[in-house]
Order: C-alpha cells, then structure tokens, then sequence
C-alpha cells in the first residue's frame, strides 16, 4: 500500500475536509488497484456516503481512470431504480451522472426480479460472479474499496442487529426483508463479503454517531454490525469528522 495512504481512524474539523482527505483515498487505492490488477472494484453504500464522496471527488475527475472502474452497491433497497429510496438512484444524482464512468459497469439490481427478494439477490450474486470469479476462484469477491455508513444501531450494509444476516458464512449477497429502518425489503452482502476486501473504509458524520462509535471502537462490542466488519487481509479505515468522534479515546486529530 501506497506510505500516502492515512492509516486507521481520521478525525477531521469539517465535512468538506473530510471530504477532500476521502478523495484522496478513492484516487490514490484507484491509481494503486489499476497498476496491480488493470481495474478498480468499489462498492458503494447509501445514506450521506455518495454526497460525502463526491463532493470532492467531482472537481478532480481527471484524476481517476473511470473506464476502469467497477462499480456495485454493497445494499441495495428492492424499489424500481429511478425510485427516490434506491441507492442507485442516490449515487447517480450525486456521483454518475457528473464523472465519465461507462454505465455498464455499474452494477444494479435487476428492476424485473422486484417480486422476489432471494432472485434479486441471486442474480446479483450472479453479476459479482461474472466480474470476480474468474480473478480469484477464492470463496468470496475481493474488493479494492468497499465505503460504508453506520446507522444510529450500528447497522452497516443492511445488515442490522440481532438479525440472522449476520450469521451467514457462506454467501455473498442476501436478502434482508424485514428492515427496521424503511424500506423493509433489501439485498445486502454479507459480512465475509465486506470482510474479504483489501480496503474497507467507514464514513461517518454528526454528533448522532458518537455513542454507537464508542461502543463500536473503543469497546468493541461484538454484538453491532460495524463492529464485525474486520477485513481478513484488508486495511479498515475510520474517517470521522471531530463531532462524530468526539467520545473515542482512539483518533487521530487531522
Ligand atoms: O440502510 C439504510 O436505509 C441507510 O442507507 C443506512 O444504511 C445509512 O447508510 C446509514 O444509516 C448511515 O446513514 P448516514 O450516512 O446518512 O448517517
């Protein structure tokens, strides 16, 4: 890994700060993942991620090699893609529609298969096969960059807590149909899935995130989602801004 890269958890004063310190890491893992492996796989989560992502991001397009990027959404809620609760729809008005990346390689849901929540997920799964398989016959996709939120319960992906998604070990894309949090039907992958990448980076903003971060970093309370997310391989990053954690005794002050 590039010694440029900021290593584990990043507080910073402000949200654009954070912003411009989060395009720094998407353009520099790019730069690195299309010398070693020719392409650059990320997976996208909703809520204020994209927004966060882009803000900076949008004024040095130039910087990244969008033709040889991959693109799917580590969850993804089960409406009609132009709907106002889908991720896809979320990362396109923020992101897609403002840098030159192919819409091929965003990978969606596929809107026909709404009825059945294990199809969607099936046939998602059938996506990330075509694009990882071949690389690495391994059990699971590995991606360069997988950015995920944490809900106020310390959800992350949709993967809540107390739910039997996060028993699973073998599959890479689920079905989750009872959320608590609306819409209830999504798909989402699963913790070995996030847990295989070689970066995994947390984004999260807001004084609404400071007791859920305590229990996630500094406690490190098995029984949240966000706090299962440990890459086996792969580097985690916390990039915070001073609101969200300003309870944790563990920061690097930016
Ligand atoms: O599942 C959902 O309905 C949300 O998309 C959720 O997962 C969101 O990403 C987190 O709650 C973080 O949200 P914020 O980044 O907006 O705080």
């Amino acid at each position: 890994m590039s010694s440029s890269i900021p290593l584990s958890i990043q507080s910073y004063s402000t949200v654009e700060e954070l912003s411009v310190a989060l395009a720094d890491l998407f353009v520099t893992l790019s730069v690195d993942a299309i010398q070693t492996r020719g392409r650059f796989t990320v997976g996208l989560s909703g809520g204020s991620l994209p927004k966060i992502l882009a803000a900076d991001l949008v004024k040095r397009v130039d910087a990244v090699e969008w033709e040889k990027l991959t693109v799917f959404f580590c969850d993804e809620r089960l409406v009609p893609l132009d709907h106002e609760d889908s991720n896809y729809r979320l990362c396109r008005e923020e992101l897609f529609s403002k840098v030159p990346i192919p819409e091929e390689q965003i990978h969606k849901i596929n809107p026909d298969l709404l009825e059945n929540a294990e199809e969607v997920a099936e046939d998602y799964k059938d996506q990330l096969i075509h694009v990882f398989a071949h690389v690495n016959s391994a059990k699971f996709p590995v991606f360069d960059l997988l950015l995920l939120g944490i809900g106020p319960d310390g959800h992350t992906c949709s993967l809540f807590p107390g739910h039997q998604t996060l028993e699973d070990t073998i599959d890479w894309v689920i079905p989750e149909e009872n959320s608590p949090k609306p819409p209830p039907r999504r798909i989402t992958f699963t913790l070995p899935t996030l847990n295989h990448a070689h970066n995994v980076c947390f984004v999260a903003t807001g004084e609404g995130k400071q007791d859920i971060l305590k229990r996630i970093i500094d406690e490190n309370d098995q029984k949240i989602p966000s706090a299962l997310v440990q890459p086996v391989h792969g580097n985690l990053f916390w990039f915070l801004d001073d609101k969200a954690s300003a309870k944790l005794t563990l920061r690097e002050k930016k």
